[in-house]
This record gives C-alpha cells, structure tokens and sequence, in this order.
C-alpha cells in the first residue's frame, strides 16, 4: 500500500471511530451521542425579526418590574461595601407572578429561574477546620490512578501522587504509603485545576453590588473545574489602592473555596496613586494593575494618567491591564440614542459598536509600547480588537489578550431579544458582539497563540438589579456569569469543535495565565512541586448548561440550554477532593490568598535587553553655525530681515516676500559665475532612497 492510500485508510479509520488522536487509549468509555437540537445560544430564532426597538409610548412595558425591587435593593443595607446580606431569588417567584399578571399577547418574557443549588448560609472563617478534623490524613494523601496526565507541552498516561496538598510523584507504578485515598481516573484527563483570570464577585457597582460572592462564586467555580480565581479590588475615585485591597481581601479571605490572587485597579492618578502601586507589589503580592478607559466622570483615565501609570506599572515590574473601550464616544452615543427613545439593552450595544473596542485596544498598545511597558488587554470581545492585539504582537510589541467564556461562547444577537430581561441579562461592558462569527474568530487566535489567557469577567446580577435600568440602559448593572461554565465552553467551542487540542486547552485555561502573572509551575502545572490543584475531566460525558442547575446565586445564565461535553468529574484543591461525581464539598475560607511576584519572566523576561537595543542614539554632527531666526518679546516666532537675507545683495534685486522668504523671482547665480550658496558651509550630500520618478539605482540626486 503507498503511503498515500496507507494515509487515506488511516484517516477513514479515524473518521469510523468517530475518536479525536488525543483520545485512543483513553478509556472504554464512548462519548455520549450529542443530542441534536437547537443550541439555544449558538444562534438566537428571532433575534433579529424585529430589530427596530420598540418604544415604551409606543407599546405596553415588557420590562419585568418586581414591585418590591427598591425595597429589596434596601435591604442589602451597605452602599457599596457588601455585607453578606444577599437577595433572596424566592423573591423572584413574586416577581414571576407580576410578570404573569402583566403579561399578554404578543410580549415577551422568559421564566425567571430560581438557582436550586444555592445555599442561604453566611460563610464562616471556621468551617476550614472542620474539613481538617472530619477527614484527617486520609484528605492529605491521594492518589490519582490510571487517567491521562495532560500539561500544556506534554501529556502521559501517569498517576499523580499528592501530600499535604503539593504534587511528590508523577508516573506509573508508583509507591504509595497504606491508606492513601484513590481516585479512580480511568479514561478521564488529569489537567491543572483552571484559572480564571479575570471575576468581580460581590462588586459593588452601579448601585448594587454582584450577587456572586466570594462564597458562592468560588464554589461554583470549583463545580465547573476551577481552582483559582484572579479578582480585582477596585478602589473609587481618589480612594487609597492599599485600602482597597484590605477591603478585599477582608471580603475573600473568610469566604473563598479556593484559591485567588488580586489585580488592583488604578481609577486616578497622582503620585500618591504611583506610590500605593509600589508598596502594593513590593509588600502585598499584587503585579498588575487594571487601568479604565471607559466609564467616563468615574474610572477612566485620560491619556496623560494612562501614559502615568503605564510608565509606573514598568517602573515596578508590573502588568498594565486595560478595559479598552473610549469611554467619550460611550458618553456621546448614548446620550444620542437615549434621545432618540432607544432606551432598552440594545442601546448598550449600539452605543459601543466594535470600533470603540478597537479603537482604544490600539491606543492602549500605542502608548504601553511608546514608554516600553507590556500590555494585557481584559475581556477582548471582538474580531476588531484581537486583530488590534495580534497585529501589534506581530509588530514586536509586548501585548497579551484575554477573551471570556461570554466572547467565546455567545454573541451579542441577544441583545434584540423581545423578553427585556434576556436581553438585559447580556449586559456586559464590552458588549458582546452581534456578529455571531465572533466567538469562532476568538477561539482561532487562542488557538495560534495571538490571544493566550481566558477568563470570565464574572459579574452577575439578578433580574431585579437589572431592572434598575428598565427604562434606561444605561443604568442596567453591567455583567454576565461565566466562572462556573468556562471550562466547559471552552472545551466545547475549542476542543471539541478541533479547533484546540487538550494540551493547548490546558494553556489557555491555565498554564499560560500562571505564567504570565508569575505564579508558575506552582500553578498550572502537574508536576513534582506543584500545587494539587487538579480537575479529572471526563472528556465523553455531556450536560446541558441551566441556571436551575448551576452552583452561581445568579438567576440567570447566558449559556443556557448549551449542551457541552466535558464535566469535572473530580476536582482536587490543595489535595483535598472537592468535586466528587459531581458533587461540590466546597468549604468557605479554604482557600488562600495567592501573592503574585513582580517581574514576571514571561512578561519583562525581554523589556530590558530590548529597552538597550532600542534605546534612542544621538547623532554626533558638527554644530549648526548660520543665521537663527529671533523671538519676539511675546514669544511669537517672527522673521527679523537682517537675520535670514545674505549680506551677499549682488543677487537680489527684489526685497523679501512679505513673510521674510526668499523672492523665488530672483536668480540664484550671477552672470560672474558666483552660486547664491558660495559662502553657505558645504552640506554632504544626500542619498534619497526614493526620488521622484522613481530609484535611479546606485545614483545620487
Ligand atoms: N465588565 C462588566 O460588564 N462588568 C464588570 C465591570 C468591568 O469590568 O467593567
Ligand atoms: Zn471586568
């Protein structure tokens, strides 16, 4: 047989099996048939049948309006420093009801879900101990047996031995002490635990504060095969950052089921500002900072204190992060379309199309790169703006990109939904973007490495907190759920789909995050020395994505009706199993604060060498020695006669023009043979690599 035929029956075979190359040898298990349906979310039926927005003059009110909506906003008493007091989804059966009640022909509105699995309890510092006492040594030493060990660079059929919650054995046959518990991993993946850069629980904004709190999001993160989280504390307007970042951790630290690490956001500037970022990354383990430049009169910055902070963020080795959006254009477009009547979620979308992404991505890249600082870029939403990041990563700049399970999993279509909470329930800043090619195009430049980091901006807020804004979209409290499903729609949309392999899946949800916040091989590794932060992915079996079932407090979820292979099976924090066949034994304070250093290698690893290649070389010449033009006393530039006419008169006959220039009508050389120019120092000639008229080649002009 020709290696050309031996090639095709390889290929048939392989389409026969119907089992991607990663696979063989994995296990018995088949995958599951997908069910074949309508993937609610990869496409929206109506979604643009009627697109022209409807006015309220013009039509009854869609807009869900829980009566008791002001009062329960009330009763989350603390403006803006959450206080553990949560909104009750029960109230959204009430809210149900209005919604009936108000409902008739030919308006739109979806069930308000209530989230089964939330637990009502205040997170308690002490529960961490108890998982201690209840389990003992048996949690402190595990086995993970007979599964596939995937990295971003290798994968090995190994076990993975873990004491005292860090990974001592990677192999076979190893030798394990009596008692060890085991993990049976057969035809499952063995990948680090993931790490979702980029959530806002419990933020207070907009009036409210994210009803995903330390608590419930980092447990829901765990269900779904996360195993850290990369918050930001995000101080006000001429606010202390350091205060901000107690305030935060003072938050996480009783709540969090595992682990997390902090961006700080800069929201001002002022030296002070400069020190605070210092003393942030010098003594409290913070190395980035997320600048805005969008939400204009709160948080965004204006060039000169980006170009501030950026040269700060250098200075001390840190990462500058940016929410590229250009926040005067939000501004201006806004107040248009609230003129216009359009005052409903798609308002939000149509005020910032994709070029006021684009646009501020590529400022942000001009002004990191003209003062040598690296650049990330946090939630990139469209096909313009990863554009923007690749093109300038091809052009040598230092810049990484960072779409979210929401940009790589759902698109803006929903927007024009007719049910307003649907719609509102997409509200995010950046928006997501109406071209539903756009998730395809993102996860293709994760897949060749343009794009490198996925997280969630996972900011969640119930129906009634985004009812805030039923009359105006402007004040719907911007954000979507995504930590607990961002494993899975990655794996969905990038491995299944053949556009990533496991290997690549484990660095963009992962690895290359570790890296890049510095925080690497301890995190996103399996290997010797590693923290045991793992998920044991079974790759075959499927579940359909609902807030009715989903671990968030949110009532809603973006991804709804979504089917996706890969589940966590098994997750392992710290050692301990926290995932169990699907059950989450997540405790409260278990998980710790994660310092990142400054300095990362894989971020300024090359700023030094390339600031000493690049940096500007003066030209040794010899001093300008002819006439110089003189000021006069109010600083304007005037010509003074006698300073730019040659004494040489035998070649004037006219006087200057009336700016003091030469008068073109007089002849620059004399009947006696003399040049205009005979007393001028002599200039070296001048080499034009492009006359006009085109290259004479090897010749002067
Ligand atoms: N992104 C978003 O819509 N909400 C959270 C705040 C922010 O990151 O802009
Ligand atoms: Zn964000």
């Amino acid at each position: 047989m020709s290696s050309g035929s031996r090639r095709a029956s390889r290929f048939l075979q392989e389409k026969e099996d119907e089992v991607p190359q990663w696979i063989p040898g994995l296990g018995t298990d088949k995958p599951r048939p997908r069910t074949l349906g309508t993937s609610f979310f990869g496409y929206v039926p109506d979604a643009f049948v009627e697109k022209t927005p409807f006015l309220p003059s013009e039509k009854k009110a869609t807009t869900p309006t829980p009566k008791d909506s002001e009062t329960k906003e009330a009763e989350h008493k603390s403006e803006g420093a959450p206080n553990g007091q949560y909104l009750d989804p029960s109230s959204s059966k009430e809210f149900q009801r209005d919604m009936d009640a108000s409902s008739d022909e030919g308006v739109v509105t979806e069930e308000v879900v209530v989230p089964q699995r939330v637990e009502r309890r205040a997170a308690e510092p002490w529960d961490a101990q108890s998982v201690d006492s209840t389990d003992g040594s048996a949690q402190n030493r595990l086995l993970i047996k007979g599964g596939r060990v995937v990295n971003d660079d290798m994968m090995q059929d190994a076990d993975v031995y873990i004491e005292d919650g860090i990974i001592k054995q990677v192999g076979t046959n190893l030798h394990t002490p009596g008692g060890t518990r085991v993990v049976e991993a057969k035809g499952h993946l063995v990948m680090p635990g993931g790490i979702d850069t980029h959530t806002h629980m419990q933020l207070p904004f907009m009036g409210t504060f994210a009803v995903d709190d330390f608590y419930t999001g980092t447990r829901a993160a765990l269900a779904g095969g996360t195993t850290m989280i990369m918050d930001f504390a995000i101080p006000q307007k001429g606010e202390s950052l350091v205060e901000a970042y107690h305030r935060w951790r003072s938050w996480a630290d009783p709540k969090v089921c595992c682990d997390y690490a902090l961006h700080v956001g800069v929201t001002w500037w002022c030296d002070k500002v400069g020190k605070e970022m210092e003393e942030l990354t010098e003594e409290h383990g913070i190395n980035s900072f997320k600048m805005f430049m969008a939400y204009k009169d709160t948080w965004q910055l204006d060039d000169h204190d980006l170009l501030e902070s950026f040269k700060q963020c250098k200075e001390i080795g840190a990462l500058a992060q940016v929410h590229a959006e250009n926040g005067d254009i939000i501004k201006e477009n806004t107040a248009k379309l609230l003129d216009m009547g359009i005052t409903g979620p798609e308002g939000h979308e149509l005020s910032r199309p994709e070029e006021v992404e684009a646009e501020a991505t590529n400022r942000a890249c001009v002004l990191a790169n003209q003062v040598g600082c690296p650049l990330y870029v946090v939630h990139v939403m469209s096909k313009s703006a990863a554009d923007v990041v690749s093109n300038k990563r091809r052009q040598g700049h230092i810049v990484f990109g960072e779409p979210i399970a929401a940009s790589l999993g759902t698109d803006g279509t929903h927007y024009y939904h007719k049910c307003w909470r649907h719609a509102a329930a997409h509200v995010m800043g950046p928006p997501l973007r109406p071209d539903c090619e756009t998730p395809k195009y993102l996860m293709d430049l994760l897949a060749n490495g343009d794009l490198q980091t996925t997280g969630t901006d996972n900011c969640t807020f119930s129906a009634s907190q985004k009812a805030l804004g039923k009359d105006d979209f402007t004040k719907i409290p911007n954000g979507v759920n995504g930590v607990e499903d961002r494993m899975s729609v990655i794996w969905e949309k990038g491995v299944v789909s053949g556009k990533i392999d496991p290997c690549k899946f484990v660095a963009v949800t992962s690895t290359n995050a570790a890296k890049i916040f510095n925080i690497y091989p301890k995190k996103g590794r399996i290997a010797v020395g590693s923290d045991a932060d793992i998920v044991v992915w079974n790759p075959h079996a499927t579940r359909t994505i609902s807030a009715k079932t989903h671990y968030q407090a949110v009532d809603f979820n973006i991804f709804e009706g979504m089917e996706v292979h890969g589940i966590a099976d098994y997750v392992i924090c710290h050692g301990r199993v926290v995932v169990e066949e699907g059950n989450v034994r997540a405790v409260s304070g278990m998980g710790k604060f994660v310092p990142t250093p400054s300095h990362s290698p894989y971020v300024y690893g090359r700023v030094q060498e390339r600031d000493i290649a690049n940096a500007p070389k003066k030209v040794d010449r010899a001093p300008y020695d002819g006439p110089v033009i003189q000021l006069n006393n109010q600083g304007l530039t005037q010509a003074v006669e006698s300073s730019i006419i040659p004494t040489n008169q035998e070649f004037y006959t006219r006087g200057p023009t009336r700016c003091g220039g030469l008068n073109l009508h007089d002849s620059s050389f004399h009947v006696s043979g003399a040049q205009m120019n005979d007393k001028s120092p002599k200039r070296p000639s001048v080499k034009v690599h492009n006359p006009p008229g085109g290259k004479a080649s090897g010749s002067f002009w």
